[in-house]
Order: C-alpha cells, then structure tokens, then sequence
C-alpha cells in the first residue's frame, strides 16, 4: 500500500505538488492523467524517492520515503521520461550494466523471463541504436524490474512509439501479476483503459480526481468523460 498524507512540494517557492492525501491499494494499477506541467512527475518522483516531498508523508508498505529511503530502493523499479540506455553497447552489456547498478539481488532466471516476456531474447546482441523505439522502450523498462520490485512507477513509458508496441508494453505489464503495484503516467487514455484500475487526476498540482475506472459513469471512453467533466479537455 501507498500512503500520502499532506504531500508537497515546492521548487522555487512554487507549488507544484499541492497538499495531497492518498491512499493505493496494494497490487494497483494506477494511471496518472493532467495536462503537461500538472506534476505528475514530481508525485512519481517523491513516491520514488528521488525526490524529497517540501513537506508531509510518504510511505510505500509503511516505509517512509525518506527515513527509509535505501531500503525501499529495493522494493522500487522506476522508469524515466527519457531512456536511459547506453545506446553503443548491447542489450545484453546494458543488461550486465544495469544489473550492477540494481538496488537488489538480480537473478539470471528472472532477466531471462523478462526477455522472452517482452520478446527481446533474439536481439540481446543487438546493439541499443539499432533495435526500433519500442523495443529500446522495453529494455527501459526490463532495467527498472531486475531487482523485481513490488512497485514500479513509470513516467510516459509508451510516448513515441507505435501501437503494436504499446499494446505489447501493455500487456506485458498485466502479465507481470497482482503482486506488482503499478503507476503509470500517460497521455494517452485508452492505453490508461486497457492497462488500470484506478485513475488519477492531477491539475495544477492538485489531485482532482481518485477512483476506481468501475466507478465512472458507464461510457465508451470513461477516462476521456472524466476529463471533460472535470473541464480538463473540451472535446
Ligand atoms: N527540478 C525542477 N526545478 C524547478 N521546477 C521544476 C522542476 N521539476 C519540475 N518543475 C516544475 O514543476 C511543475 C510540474 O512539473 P512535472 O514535470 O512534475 O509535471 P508533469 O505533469 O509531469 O508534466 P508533463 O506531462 O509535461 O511531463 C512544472 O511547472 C515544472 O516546470
């Protein structure tokens, strides 16, 4: 379970994370929404533990993000904005690379799984600059999960890559079980759908909106009513 109690964050005396109280259930997957600038990534970050809330509480399994921080490294994947890869050496050295870096024990059998799981097994030679936007995508998100966190939290893992991609990282990401407690942040909503139970809804800093995606009005594109409702999105 996560628990956010009175969460903020200032940077620059600016409120960009705003008095939040929260509480995931364990095993969740949660879909960050709001516009650019909301501070999706900063409460991401601070649940992270890389970086420190201005003020109140974070505790991820009743561990405090920042009187436990290392030992809840272990426990944490998180995967950046941005890939974050050496792009001139192979799946496999980044792989080796990575491991080495990990918070956690990183087992053989479990990267092996991981490979065939998200169909990279056949390029581990590869060097990174040659496999597709998705496929580098994937091994992003591999680094995050060797140690085999319970939670994972991803910033935009899917953004620029083409739909059979997504729909792979998706059901990849299902596949990994009820054990994994996800937060995922996206733009795009029905990739929120097929992937979450929950959705989060930040604007301005502030947690507009938390609930079940069971509990929004029936409708074709739930997520995308909620937003309008909210006056989030016009369309
Ligand atoms: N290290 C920093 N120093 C100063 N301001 C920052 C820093 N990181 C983020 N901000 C500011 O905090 C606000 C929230 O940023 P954040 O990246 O958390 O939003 P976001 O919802 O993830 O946006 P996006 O969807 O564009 O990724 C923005 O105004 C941003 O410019």
């Amino acid at each position: 379970m996560i628990e956010l109690k009175h969460v903020h964050k200032q940077y620059k005396k600016r409120d960009v994370v705003k008095d939040i109280d929260l509480l995931i259930p364990q095993g969740a997957r949660v879909g960050l929404v709001g516009p650019n600038g909301a501070g999706k990534s900063t409460l991401m970050k601070m649940i992270a533990t890389l970086v420190k809330p201005s003020s109140g509480e974070i505790y991820v399994g009743g561990q405090s993000v920042t009187r436990k921080k290392n030992q809840l490294r272990k426990r944490i994947g998180y995967v950046p904005q941005d890939i974050a890869l050496h792009s001139t050496l192979s799946v496999r050295d980044n792989l080796t690379f990575w491991s080495g870096m990990a918070p956690g024990s990183v087992s053989d059998e479990w990267v092996s799984h991981l490979l065939s799981m998200v169909g990279l097994r056949q390029h581990v030679d590869k060097r990174v600059d040659q496999l597709s936007g998705g496929m580098q995508r994937k091994l992003n998100i591999i680094v995050a999960l060797l140690h085999n966190p319970e939670l994972l939290i991803m910033d935009e893992p899917t953004v620029g890559i083409d739909l059979p991609s997504k729909t792979d990282i998706i059901a990849f990401l299902k596949a990994l079980g009820s054990d994994k407690t996800i937060l995922f942040s996206s733009h795009d909503l029905q990739e929120i759908e097929m992937l979450c139970h929950y959705v989060l809804v930040l604007e301005e800093g502030t947690l507009r909106h938390f609930s079940s995606l069971n509990d929004l009005p029936h409708a074709q594109n739930p997520t995308h009513e909620l937003l309008k409702h909210l006056k989030i999105i016009r369309h």
